[in-house]
């Protein structure tokens, strides 16, 4: 008989990349290798850990057809030479609208087969007078939930500005893993990161895997980093602020499962009416 899976070690990756395409996949293999070595299972990317350029449209140049390019073959191989699931960040796959790529987060088994895809649902849009980004100039929105099965139970994916959007972890089936790789700003980051994240694992009585980018970009971006991992009671596991790094925690599902139990608001949800 087999036996259950009661625990996972898990690692969110910490990166700051920047406009050299080369060097931010060795870091990001670095990294992971690193992660491996420590003993995780499941690894995470931040989005665009393969390029924060100065110019945004550059990203777009770069979007590769769904099942085939390079990207994807490299987060394949290292899933496979690591024996990890490895969750690719985000990468840029191709859409139909003209000068327009999808901002897709990726998940390999350990055997580098994809076993999930998903495209960016919410385009960051933001202007505080100082820094402007409006993602939906080069990204397309995708509109599918996507839920992944781990061995460690239903995973929810998501990419950063998604964390705003609290509907998206809701769908069935609930989750036991939600992920959001992200690349915060700075000045949003400081006072809403951690809170979001909390917020998310608390409703959902989830684990929330969050690898951010953290530090300076060219073109002046600074993002806030923090990457963290929340257990489903909202207690930060690991978080590495600033700087390339990892958050490694182990997850104990045991846990997880006696505060679904202990407190099962998830079953206590009430569909409203709008119209009353
Ligand atoms: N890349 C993003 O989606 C950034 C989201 C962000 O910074 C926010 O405040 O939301």
């Amino acid at each position: 008989m087999s036996q259950a899976v009661t625990h996972l070690t898990a690692a969110a990756i910490q990166m700051v990349s920047g406009g050299d395409l080369s060097a931010n996949l060795a870091t990001a293999r670095r990294l992971v290798r690193d992660a491996a070595l420590a003993g995780a299972e499941l690894v995470a990317l931040p989005e665009y850990f393969y390029l924060m350029p100065e110019d945004e449209t550059e990203r777009v140049a770069l979007a590769e057809p769904a099942g085939g390019g390079r990207f994807e073959a490299f987060l394949s191989e290292l899933a496979r030479e690591f024996g990890i699931w490895l969750l690719g960040g985000t990468i840029p796959t191709q859409s139909n609208e003209p000068g327009k790529m999808y901002n897709s987060s990726l998940l390999f088994g350990p055997d580098g087969i994809c076993r999930q895809r998903y495209h960016k649902m919410h385009l960051f849009g933001f202007d505080n007078g100082v820094e402007h980004y409006q993602e939906s100039a080069t990204m397309s929105a995708g509109d599918l939930v996507a839920s992944a099965y781990t061995p460690w139970g239903a995973l929810r994916m998501s990419v950063c500005y998604d964390l705003r959007f609290p509907e998206l972890y809701r769908q069935a089936p609930a989750p036991v893993l939600l992920t959001a790789p992200a690349a915060f700003t700075y000045a949003t980051g400081e006072k809403h990161w951690e809170l979001l994240l909390r917020a998310r694992a608390v409703e959902n009585l989830a684990f929330m895997i969050a690898p951010g980018q953290g530090g300076h970009h060219p073109g002046g971006r600074r993002t806030w980093g923090h990457s963290m991992i929340v257990d489903p009671w909202g207690d930060v596991l690991a978080c590495h602020a600033e700087g390339e790094g990892m958050a490694l925690a182990k997850l104990d599902l045991v846990y997880q499962a006696e505060l679904r139990q202990r407190l099962p608001a998830l079953q206590h949800r009430r569909l409203f009416n709008t119209d009353a």
